[in-house]
């Protein structure tokens, strides 16, 4: 495994600690069922730890999926093209590795292509692969512009995360409206204030 790939894949659960069974899982949320004042063994919660174990490959699949792959493929007959690519308004729906809650929000993501190009949707599976994971915002963000960066070699790259954190909104501090926003700026993005300002004004364009 290169550096690249080690550092995008997240392998983050230990070697040496073999991965829980299903069994194992859905008898930790049996646990968390009882720890909350519940029965586990009453009709219509019968169902919910195979459930809830399923819910998390879905929520977590992102460990099993890798940026490098996912940008391997690029197309070079664009006509010389080397604007700014950029993608407004792509879903991000994560968890917050503190409280396990809900991260929920948009993301803009832009490059400036030095010859080649990806294909557009493997720009949003990038961001599903970092999101599908436990996650800080700020290091989701650096993870997906480190990403493209590193697998494309473009001359910039832009990101922009606006999401709300559960664990603010449902809990905590309670503060329902509050967003989160986070950026990285890498290349010309970050030495260009015209360019940077350029993408911010995009990423604020209304949701068509
Ligand atoms: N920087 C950062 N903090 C986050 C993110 N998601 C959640 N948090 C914060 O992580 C912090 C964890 O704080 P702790 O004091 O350890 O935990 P806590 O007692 O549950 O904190 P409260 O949420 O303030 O009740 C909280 O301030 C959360 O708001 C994130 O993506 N980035
Ligand atoms: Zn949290």
């Amino acid at each position: 495994m290169d550096a690249m790939t080690d550092k995008t894949t997240l392998a983050a659960a230990p070697a040496d600690t073999p991965r829980p069974t299903r069994e194992q899982a859905e008898e930790a949320v049996r646990t968390l069922i009882r720890w909350a004042g519940d029965d586990p063994r009453r009709e219509g919660l019968i169902e919910t730890p195979k459930r809830v174990v399923k819910a998390y490959e879905e929520w977590f699949r992102g460990y099993h999926e890798d940026p490098v792959q996912i940008l391997g493929k690029r197309f070079e007959d664009v006509q010389g093209y080397d604007d700014m690519v950029m993608l407004t308004h792509i879903d991000v729906e994560s968890h917050c590795e503190h409280h396990i809650a809900p991260i929920l929000g948009t993301a803009c993501v832009a490059y400036l292509p030095d010859r080649a190009v990806v294909g557009i949707s493997k720009i949003a599976k990038v961001v599903e692969a970092f999101s599908k994971r436990l996650q800080t915002q700020e290091t989701m963000t650096a993870q997906i512009a480190d990403a493209i960066n590193d697998a494309m070699a473009p001359r910039g790259v832009a990101v922009f995360v606006d999401a709300k954190h559960q664990c603010m909104t449902t809990r905590g501090v309670h503060h329902p409206h509050v967003s989160t926003i986070t950026t990285t700026f890498t290349g010309e993005f970050k030495a260009n204030a015209e360019l940077r300002e350029r993408f911010m004004r995009l990423c604020e364009q209304p949701r068509r």
